[in-house]
């Protein structure tokens, strides 16, 4: 493992950290099989504080798959290499923003194994089966962790049987913890400290009337005697099942139950209140994810036209909506359980906002062509894996296809082929629709703004130089986010505008001029 220790004053880049020490309460356990850096190094007392304050001391650290690094959390190793990437793509102002470094994981799904004496809950080892039990995790906002021991009591207590992958046997498969932190009754500075855990059990069975429902319900029901809304000790927003009998390593089956608590789980987040069913793609580090949400509402002007690709239930757009009031915003998800979230999130949009707003579900490479018409900025947000070929290509074409667009009889390069299939068809009619109340003038348009956040460092770099290499668009700018400290990935936030690198710089010398003196 390479322990760096450099002083970050040799970086380029404009860093921003907001750290918070370590709870007293932390384990100062730092490995023996991890040799100290403070050791190694001769470095003065300052500078051992340093390197303590920003270090892992997680005694899960090594077994468990979740972290990758030990020390310097506010600044992941890849981002020396992003610099160099930015810089030979023309962005030298390449910024990164670092906050929380401990407790920021909102969102976990563990594997539960083992015994009902012995319960297990935690992440698989590397490249095996084998479980680590993680209760110290410093990854995870603290009521995960209480919760996780909460359900290892009812575990123990009601015997309930693990799941057992070579024999299929056993009831309770996994578990999702996810932390709300939306508390208008309490001051601001203390919602974070206070979230509420919405548990989601993933059961071994059909549905809740196959025979083992009994467990489920004496399981869920310990669960909130003990930390439900009526304890001392109120920990859990709501209890979940999901039900799934499949022996492939997918997580969630497709039918979900609210069994107590409070249906709806609503956060604050981008400027908006936005509501996520746990079916839904949710991100984990709620509080990054909000400092990404303030930034990219700077690149995108008001009244834009906007379409947010791979948008999950919303967040992105909606929260642009609000905040810049935009003019459209077109969302497009392939998760169809992400709609109902979608519209609850609507519902509690400020009353003011005039903006025509809609959520069509379906994959974002199929027609990619037709969801790029007719907005200004274009949003994409794809899984690790990065964008689809067919997308980067319509990106590319429509942009290298400007001229022949205004040639174009309706200035439009989607061909209207009589399309039959139902799915395409179903598709292209949005599955929730909010008319803004003004008449927009609806001529052709195409982005002259893409933005594309990444969490997938690799197929990112692919993809840009892929955009990149057709000259239709440049890079503008760049900005990371820490939303996974302890590990090597970060979350890209890359602005790219239309033209070419020529254009650009005749845009800036342009600019120069105009500028008085
Ligand atoms: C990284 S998440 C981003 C979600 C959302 N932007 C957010 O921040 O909450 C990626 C999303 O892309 C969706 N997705 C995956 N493949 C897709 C496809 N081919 N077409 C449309 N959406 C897709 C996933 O279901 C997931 O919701």
């Amino acid at each position: 493992m390479a322990l760096s220790l450099l002083p970050h004053a040799n970086v380029a880049a404009r860093v921003a950290t907001r750290n918070h020490p370590p709870p007293a309460s932390t384990p100062t356990l730092l490995r023996r099989r991890n040799p100290n850096p403070l050791q190694r190094h001769s470095s003065s007392s300052s500078s051992d504080a340093a390197a303590t304050s920003t270090a892992l001391q997680c005694p899960h650290f090594q077994s468990c798959s979740g972290c990758t690094h030990e020390w310097n959390l506010d600044r992941p190793p890849v981002i020396e290499e992003a610099i160099e990437f930015f810089k030979s793509l023309g962005v030298s102002d390449f910024t990164f923003e670092s906050g929380r470094l401990w407790e920021w994981r909102c969102r976990a799904k563990l594997v539960v194994r083992g015994t009902p004496e012995n319960p297990l809950i935690g992440l698989y080892q590397e490249g095996t089966h084998d479980i680590v039990d993680i209760p110290m995790c410093r990854a995870h906002h603290p009521n995960i962790n209480a919760a996780v021991d909460l359900l290892k009591q009812g575990i123990s207590k009601l015997k309930v049987e693990l799941y057992d992958e070579e024999l299929g046997t056993g009831d309770l498969r996994y578990v999702q913890m996810a932390v709300t932190t939306y508390n208008t009754s309490l001051p601001v500075s203390d919602r974070y400290q206070n979230g509420k855990v919405q548990i989601s059990l993933v059961w071994n069975s059909r549905n809740e009337h196959s025979e083992n429902h009994e467990k489920l319900n004496a399981l869920s029901n310990f669960l909130w005697r003990n930390g439900g809304a009526r304890c001392s000790n109120h920990l859990i927003h709501s209890i979940w099942a999901n039900f799934q009998t499949s022996n492939s390593n997918v997580i969630f089956g497709n039918r979900w139950r609210h069994l107590l608590g409070q249906r709806e789980f609503w956060e604050h987040i981008g400027g908006i209140d936005i509501c996520l069913d746990p079916s839904s793609f949710g991100q984990a580090n709620t509080q990054a994810f909000n400092s990404l949400l303030r930034k990219l509402q700077k690149h995108v002007s008001y009244g834009s036209s906007v379409v947010d690709l791979y948008a999950g239930s919303g967040i992105i757009g909606l929260s642009l909506a609000a905040t810049r009031k935009c003019r459209s915003v077109k969302c497009v998800e392939i998760n169809k359980e992400s709609e109902l979230s979608f519209e609850k999130s609507v519902s509690r949009l400020p009353k003011t906002i005039d903006s025509t707003i809609s959520w069509h579900n379906t994959d974002a490479s199929l027609e990619p062509l037709r969801w790029l018409e007719g907005s200004d900025v274009v949003i994409v947000d794809p899984p690790r894996k990065g964008l689809h070929p067919s997308l980067i290509d319509a990106l590319r074409h429509f942009a290298l296809s400007e001229r022949k667009i205004r040639q174009a009889p309706d200035g439009s390069i989607v061909k209207m082929k009589d399309e039959k299939r139902p799915w395409i068809l179903r598709a292209r009619e949005a599955s929730v629709h909010v008319e803004g109340k003004t008449t927009w003038d609806k001529s052709q348009k195409w982005p002259t703004t893409l933005i594309y956040i990444s969490c997938g460092w690799e197929s990112f770099k692919e993809d840009s130089r892929n955009l990149l290499s057709s000259k239709a668009w440049y890079m503008e700018k760049a900005h990371a986010f820490n939303f996974f400290p302890g590990t090597q990935s970060i979350e890209v936030l890359a602005v790219f505008k239309r033209g070419g690198p020529r254009i650009a710089q005749a845009k800036k010398k342009a600019g120069k001029k105009k500028t008085p003196r």
